[in-house]
């Protein structure tokens, strides 16, 4: 069985204190996760060690960092390496988001390289991929996708896809309040799948976590993620209030 998955996406949001007051306040939220059930925070780089002590002893919440140097180590003033994330005990990693492929320039082949640097390191990749609104408009939405993972995702074994979990976030629907539809959804998630099947067989396909990022909050995730091949969310701004991401949590 699959891992239903929620992640909290902070962004560029929230003072320390801020986050802190978040967890805390998510943490005592009621929230029962079973073993097939996770919840991930992708906090700013300077509060992961901070937020990972704070979710220390309470099993299935994990944290993220939202982005990794494409580059081993060295001099790249101001990156941040997979090793280090891993050095300090970062379980998952947020690669390809869309606002680092338009704003900050991460080609598919850049996103190869921090996905291959990652699982060398034992982080767990988040692979996003998603269309801008022309490409929906135009229809062409499969194919759009389809390249990003094929040149983004594609060059894995099968033992290395174990460890990623893929988000869609169509771009239209990213912090615009435009959800995409759970039809939308599902038909796309469904061509993911089918995708992934296709290059590496049935079983790999059916044990892949496939969210769903782009507006979600508690008032459309249930529905979302009642879609077959909807596996979770990849969620923004609803994440930076305790009580609406609790209550997307437990949706899932
Ligand atoms: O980009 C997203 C998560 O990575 C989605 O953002 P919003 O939930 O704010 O639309």
């Amino acid at each position: 069985m699959r891992k239903k998955i929620v992640a909290a996406n902070w962004k560029m949001n929230l003072t320390l204190a801020q986050g802190e007051k978040l967890v805390n306040e998510l943490l005592q939220s009621g929230i029962q996760l079973d073993a097939h059930k996770e919840v991930v925070i992708a906090a700013p780089f300077p509060y992961l060690i901070i937020v990972k002590e704070l979710l220390k002893g309470h099993p299935g919440f994990y944290v993220a960092a939202q982005n990794v140097a494409a580059e081993k180590a060295g001099a790249f003033t101001g990156e941040v390496n997979a090793e280090m994330l891993h050095s300090i005990h970062t379980d998952f990693v947020i690669i390809g988001h869309s606002e680092r492929r338009e704003l900050f320039g991460d080609s598919n082949a850049i996103v190869a390289k921090k996905i291959d640097l990652s699982l060398s390191h034992g982080l767990k990749p988040i692979f996003c991929c998603g269309e801008p609104l022309e490409v929906r408009k135009a229809g062409t939405q499969n194919a759009f996708v389809a390249k990003q993972l094929e040149e983004g995702l594609f060059h894995l074994t099968v033992a290395q896809l174990k460890n990623v979990v893929i988000a869609y976030e169509p771009i239209w629907a990213i912090g615009t309040g435009l959800t995409a539809s759970s039809a939308q959804a599902q038909d796309m998630h469904a061509f993911i799948r089918s995708q992934v099947a296709s290059k590496y067989g049935a079983a790999a396909a059916n044990n892949l976590s496939i969210l769903y990022g782009g507006s979600v909050k508690a008032a459309n995730a249930a529905e979302l993620f009642a879609c077959e091949d909807v596996d979770g969310g990849l969620v923004g701004g609803a994440s930076l209030v305790a009580a609406e991401f609790a209550g997307i949590v437990k949706s899932i």
